[in-house]
């Protein structure tokens, strides 16, 4: 769906982007994780053809945006980090207002407002004025206004920032239920959550470069460490460790009452059902999982959020 080659873009002295590439699949949900000035707003203006490219081609369905700004435009909604509403008017006719700027006609685009109010669960307050909205309720107006076209793809440039977790879910369902019904997404953010709820693949981006690019197992295979899972029980005798490594079919670490596993979550009822049948009483668990920021600060020896 698109195809992005060799993309580079500076301002004055800055390389805010620098030679990536990469290709995003028809109906995916694509996320660019990175911290605050990675590069990920200045490569999503590029491709929503916001700002041009000083080097580099972005295909979008076949499309070129640096040659047909226009036809590309058609092709894309962009909900832009900051809410572009207009706070005196009512959502409707913000909605409105964005709608005729596509020269959608006006009854499909009655038709539009009233579906996509539904889809984002605002249906009831579109005679409210904005500035009457929670800013995550103005979030998902935001989102609205960005799939009146009827795009095929979707840019969303940190659409969460700010917001409550009731609304933040709201939005991931939207989300979810638009990449259901086929939209291809892409989604920037420094919440790994985020990636790791949503996105089929990743690129993670730092200092303007993709540094690594792939699903999450993907990703995780680049870290050496591994998942694993520890267990304190409130006694723990030699007998009931050699039980324990006769039993379970891990190698096993011990030390005084604990014991740790070498396995991700799938282990950890198998380990629950032993340790019960030995009787031994659980004090604690943990899991030292590898997710998106281990692999963030395994690769730039950083951490994603500063
Ligand atoms: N219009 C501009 N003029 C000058 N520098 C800019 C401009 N836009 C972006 N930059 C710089 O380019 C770099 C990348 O910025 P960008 O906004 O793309 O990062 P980001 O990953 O989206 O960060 P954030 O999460 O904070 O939005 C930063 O150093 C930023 O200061």
């Amino acid at each position: 769906m698109i195809q992005v080659q060799n993309l580079s873009k500076s301002f004055q002295n800055i390389q805010a982007v620098n030679d990536i590439s990469f290709t995003i699949n028809k109906g995916e949900i694509f996320g660019f994780l990175g911290p605050n000035g990675a590069g990920k707003s200045t490569t999503l203006h590029m491709m929503s053809t916001i700002i041009k490219s000083d080097e580099g081609s972005i295909y979008i369905d076949g499309i070129a945006t640096n040659d047909h700004p226009s036809a590309c435009k058609q092709l894309i909604g962009v909900v832009p980090q900051e809410i572009s509403l207009y706070e005196e008017l009512s959502a409707y006719q913000n909605l409105m207002f964005w709608g005729n700027l596509y020269g959608i006609q006006k009854d499909v685009l009655k038709e539009r407002i009233h579906t996509t109010l539904e889809l984002i669960g605002l249906l009831d307050r579109k005679k409210d004025l904005i500035k009457t909205y929670s800013g995550g309720m103005k979030r998902r107006i935001n989102i609205a206004a960005a799939l009146l076209h009827q795009p095929k793809v979707l840019f969303m440039d940190e659409p969460t920032v700010g917001i409550d977790p009731q609304s933040r879910n709201h939005i991931f369902e939207v989300i979810e239920t638009l990449n259901e019904q086929g939209m291809t997404i892409v989604y920037t953010t420094h919440y790994m959550e985020e990636v790791e709820r949503l996105c089929d693949r990743i690129a993670i981006i730092d200092s303007g470069k993709i540094i690594a690019q792939g699903t999450q197992t993907e990703l995780k295979e680049l870290v050496p460490t591994k998942e694993s899972i520890q267990l304190e029980y409130s006694l723990l005798s030699e007998n009931n460790l050699q039980e324990l490594q006769k039993l379970l079919p891990y190698s096993i670490n011990a030390d005084k009452n604990k014991i740790c596993i070498e396995g991700s979550v799938q282990e950890l009822s198998n380990v629950i059902t032993v340790s019960n049948e030995l009787q031994l009483s659980i004090k604690d668990i943990q899991l030292n999982k590898v997710n998106l920021e281990a692999i963030f600060l395994h690769l730039t020896g950083k951490q994603l959020r500063d």
